[in-house]
């Protein structure tokens, strides 16, 4: 039974009606909801938050809010700034009393300064920039439809391009950035032709010169323009947002129509695309920005431009184990050669739309796939997360249709199958990488998994680089981690007393690592980052194995408590 509501200590002030009516609404509210409750905690939670000093404060501040508006106040004067200059004036000349003296000293305060400026730009309802009185000559008489923009801009780009129309050699404007200047006054727009800039005629100039001065103009600035003809587009305010799966540097693009205009991103930033309208130059900015938008490649324009570029590169020192049975053999190693150069020939990583998700408390985790090159420290990683958390991180177990041992237990080290039973699977598509190793098969399947992510518990995965393409779907949602070695001279030195397993005619030994493993495991790190970097969301550079650590677990933490962008069909029903 709860007891009847007391509302926050001194707060219920019965002079205010209004106020009165909201606690007895709410004392009403925790009457009605109480028969719902078991928990005496839950009763207990609801009357501190309804009854308590935090909710009845905020409720009086807001009317306080409501009654000053509609006072509606008005300044005693609008020119408080000057006449606290007069008395300091006054103040400084005679120093009648301490009192003065302290007064002075308060009045010559910037930050009172600057409070009392905005109290008299209030009080003047004084909100729009000056500009400065148009020059007398702007109008020719026989340009009858000239149009004199003026905008004032701060420190910031004119927000728009500029081309030579190859017909009649006129400066017109080719695109209006989204956001910008140009953009926000709705004065300037697409089609236009420039052919004054604060008095300063355009026409014969060269393109090259006409931007610094559009660049450099600051404060009020005049454009004389006749208008284009084009039909304004109707504006698109498009909410798109899209992972980026390649680096972009307008500085290094030639063909970029204005380096100054152009947006650098990098492989993995998200950004909003703000217009789509030209085919070949799209408008964006990274999506935790503000700032006007900048030219991008277009998707179309990426293909185009990667398609041309030669397909001769190979790549080198491909992975030696199979991650299951950690074994060497020259024949997985030559097929995966051939997986890897088919699979260069797939689709071209442009852009990649995205939305924001957050996975609710009965949602599956995301699933944590990782590759790397052979020898990084995979397993290692792996083993060390699972210690760290068993509760939430767990392993899937691989089927085998090896001679079960003495000491192993069926679903404990693997699911034992016969070699047939493992060939049927093979064929009903239930493994995502199998493989086999002196005569036995061994895979990982798609329902271990899933019985991984039944039990709640985050699935970690360690797989062949070509096999995250076959699980980057809308049930498993992976969280792709690409674990990279340190450059070679670090990889020498963190590795020196390393001894990793060899098995080679069934005898199981260890051995150092030699420099031609480091150079293998490089060159492939480096092949499966230009190949599959765009699939990957953490790149984790395992130099010292406990800060390697420690970033592996801060961001599986960050991808369980932070919204993550993930791409659109997966979001979709
Ligand atoms: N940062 C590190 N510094 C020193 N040794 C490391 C580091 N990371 C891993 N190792 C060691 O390197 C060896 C290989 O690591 P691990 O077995 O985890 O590699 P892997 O990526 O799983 O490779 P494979 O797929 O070939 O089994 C292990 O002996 C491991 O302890």
């Amino acid at each position: 039974m709860l007891s009847p509501p007391t509302v926050g200590d001194g707060i219920l002030d019965m002079d205010h009606t209004s106020h009165y009516s909201v606690c007895r609404l709410l004392a009403s509210l925790l009457y009605g909801l109480e028969s719902h409750m078991d928990d005496s905690e839950d009763s207990n939670f609801l009357q501190d938050t309804l009854m308590g000093n935090t909710l009845h404060l905020l409720i009086r501040v807001y009317e306080r809010l409501l009654r000053f508006g509609a006072q509606r106040l008005k300044p005693i004067q609008d020119s408080a700034e000057c006449l606290a200059g007069e008395l300091a004036l006054e103040l400084r000349e005679s120093y009648a009393s301490p009192e003065a003296a302290e007064l002075y000293y308060l009045l010559s305060k910037p930050h009172l300064k600057s409070l009392l400026s905005v109290h008299d730009s209030v009080a003047q309802k004084n909100y729009d920039p000056e500009l400065p009185p148009l020059p007398g000559n702007i109008c020719d008489e026989e340009e009858d439809s000239v149009k004199i923009v003026r905008l004032v801009k701060k420190q910031e780009p004119l927000g728009a391009t500029i081309r030579r129309d190859e017909f009649t050699g006129a400066i017109v404007v080719a695109r209006v950035m989204r956001g910008g200047a140009a953009d926000r006054s709705g004065l300037i727009r697409e089609g236009d032709e420039l052919r004054e800039v604060n008095g300063i005629p355009v026409e014969d100039k060269d393109l090259e010169d006409i931007i610094p001065i559009l660049a450099q103009a600051d404060g009020a600035v005049t454009f004389k323009v006749i208008p284009g003809t084009k039909e304004e587009p109707a504006v698109n305010d498009t909410k798109t947002f899209v992972r980026a799966l390649f680096d972009y540097d307008p500085e290094d693009d030639p063909a970029i129509p204005c380096k100054l205009a152009g947006l650098a991103f990098k492989r993995g930033d998200v950004l909003q695309i703000m217009c789509q309208e030209d085919e070949v130059w799209w408008q964006a900015r990274h999506h935790d920005t503000n700032s006007q938008a900048g030219l991008i490649p277009s998707r179309e324009l990426h293909e185009r431009r990667v398609s041309h570029r030669t397909s001769s590169c190979r790549f080198s020192g491909l992975r030696k184990s199979f991650r299951l049975s950690r074994r060497n053999s020259e024949s997985d190693k030559q097929s995966r050669w051939r997986k890897f150069r088919r699979h260069r020939h797939g689709l071209i990583p442009t852009y990649l739309e995205v939305v924001p998700y957050q996975r609710g408390p009965a949602d599956p985790h995301r699933m944590v796939l990782m590759f790397g090159p052979s020898g990084v420290g995979l397993s290692e990683l792996k083993r060390k997360l699972l210690l760290s958390d068993p509760e939430l991180y767990s392993v899937t177990v691989p089927h085998t249709s090896r001679e079960q041992r003495k000491h192993e237990k069926e679903g404990v080290e693997y699911h034992f199958v016969s070699r047939h039973t493992f060939e049927k699977d093979i064929l009903n598509h239930k493994f995502i990488e199998y493989g086999e190793h002196s005569g036995n098969y061994y895979g990982t399947s798609l329902e271990s998994v899933q019985r991984v992510l039944a039990e709640g518990k985050v699935c970690l995965l360690d797989v062949e680089p070509q096999t995250v393409e076959k699980l980057y779907t809308r049930e498993l949602k992976p969280y792709v981690v690409f674990l990279k070695p340190p450059p070679i001279e670090s990889l020498r030195l963190s590795r020196r007393k390393t001894k990793v397993i060899s098995s080679r005619d069934e005898r199981t030994q260890t051995k150092t690592l030699t420099e031609e493993d480091f150079e293998d495991m490089i060159a492939s790190a480096h092949a499966m980052e230009s190949q599959y970097g765009h699939l990957v969301e953490e790149v984790i550079v395992n130099d010292d194995l406990a800060l390697a650590f420690t970033e592996l677990k801060n961001a599986l933490r960050k991808i369980e408590k932070e919204p993550q962008w993930i791409p659109v069909a997966w979001a979709q029903d």
